[in-house]
């Protein structure tokens, strides 16, 4: 027994609601939550993602209706996510560079009818693109070469960044892309378009789900081994954080969320950075299956897994439950 007790009893500040209130150490928001959408083209065209129960992809117009909700439910900010056309998927991921092309058509759309009321987050890797399903471009031997696919990521970055693009999220995981983009940024005068760098991005097997919303699960050669983080290692998302910093990063990212709360909280622990977690496409649909199969309640298992971000150190969080929670949490 502790020599403390009873004066001590941690059950005191627990036995009320009140006071379990006033105790709480983090909190939970609408303006913590960034919604990820996918884009296909169309009218009128919803699509569900099998493997994403309750998530579908939306032609632009519908897409205008999610960001409206979006806005009034206080979710401050959304991420674009594009299902390109197969006709439209190259090796070389020209279309990414395209400025007519379904991400900036979105981009463009959505500025005309909200004006700044909502950011719009924009990934830059090719993997939408390509028609090999890889974030960047191949050499003869089949290698992600990385010098090669930075300028194609500057080409894409700054098409977004002209389309109207609020933040530049690139998820590639190429060397020194945050330095390419944020000089080319500059350069074009697109000062205040921030970068939120995917920069601890595991080789993760919880993102099979997004690939089939984007299309580019059943191209993928390979995987991405070669350029994604190992899950064994964490002093190696350290110094790609502290690398992405150094470049000139505004916040960065830590993906998948859930299985890799230590990187978020040893990242806070060492930068004074924003941090935010994805809350993959893997763990979504694991919580959808518990769901069906009886495990629990949607509400409280999300909300759990929600404020554990939050309480190791996240400042938002992208999430597919985004409207769910922020529902809930407006009452
Ligand atoms: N660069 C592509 C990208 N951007 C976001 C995700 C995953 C998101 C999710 O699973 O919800 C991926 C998949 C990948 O790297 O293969
Ligand atoms: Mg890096």
């Amino acid at each position: 027994m502790s020599a403390n007790f009873p004066a001590t009893r941690l059950r005191r500040t627990r036995s009320a609601d009140w006071s379990r209130r006033l105790h709480r150490e983090n909190t939970l928001s609408p303006a913590d939550l960034i919604w990820p959408l996918f884009v296909i083209e169309g009218e009128g065209a919803e699509q569900p993602v099998a493997s994403l129960p309750g998530v579908s992809r939306w032609s632009i117009d519908l897409l205008l209706e999610r960001v409206a909700e979006a806005i009034a439910l206080g979710i401050p900010a959304i991420a674009l996510f594009p299902n390109t056309p197969p006709d439209r998927r190259s090796d070389e991921a020209e279309e990414a560079w395209n400025p007519d092309n379904l991400i900036c058509r979105a981009l463009r759309a959505i500025r005309e009818r909200f004006g700044d009321d909502i950011g719009v987050v924009c990934d830059v890797a090719l993997d939408p693109y390509t028609s090999h399903g890889h974030d960047g471009l191949l050499d003869e031997s089949g290698y992600v070469t990385n010098d090669a696919t930075l300028d194609a990521l500057v080409k894409q970055s700054l098409n977004q960044a002209a389309a109207g693009a609020d933040v530049i999220a690139p998820s590639d995981m190429m060397d020194g892309r945050v330095a390419a983009i944020r000089q080319a940024l500059e350069d074009a005068g697109h000062t205040n378009v921030q970068i939120m760098s995917y920069a601890a991005k595991y080789a993760s097997a919880f993102y099979g789900p997004f690939r089939d919303a984007v299309g580019s699960g059943d191209r993928l050669r390979g995987d991405k081994r070669t350029y994604q983080l190992d899950p064994a290692n964490s002093d190696e998302a350290m110094r790609e954080i502290a690398m992405d910093i150094a470049e000139g990063a505004d916040s960065v990212m830590v993906k998948p969320g859930l299985a890799y709360l230590d990187i978020i909280r040893m990242a806070r622990d060492r930068f004074d950075v924003p941090v935010f977690a994805y809350q993959v496409s893997g763990e979504y649909a694991l919580v959808e299956a518990g769901v069906a199969a009886g495990v629990g309640a949607r509400e409280p298992l999300v909300m759990e897994k929600l404020m554990a971000f939050k309480r190791a150190g996240c400042a938002g969080i992208l999430t597919y439950y985004a409207p769910f929670a922020a529902r809930l949490l407006n009452g």
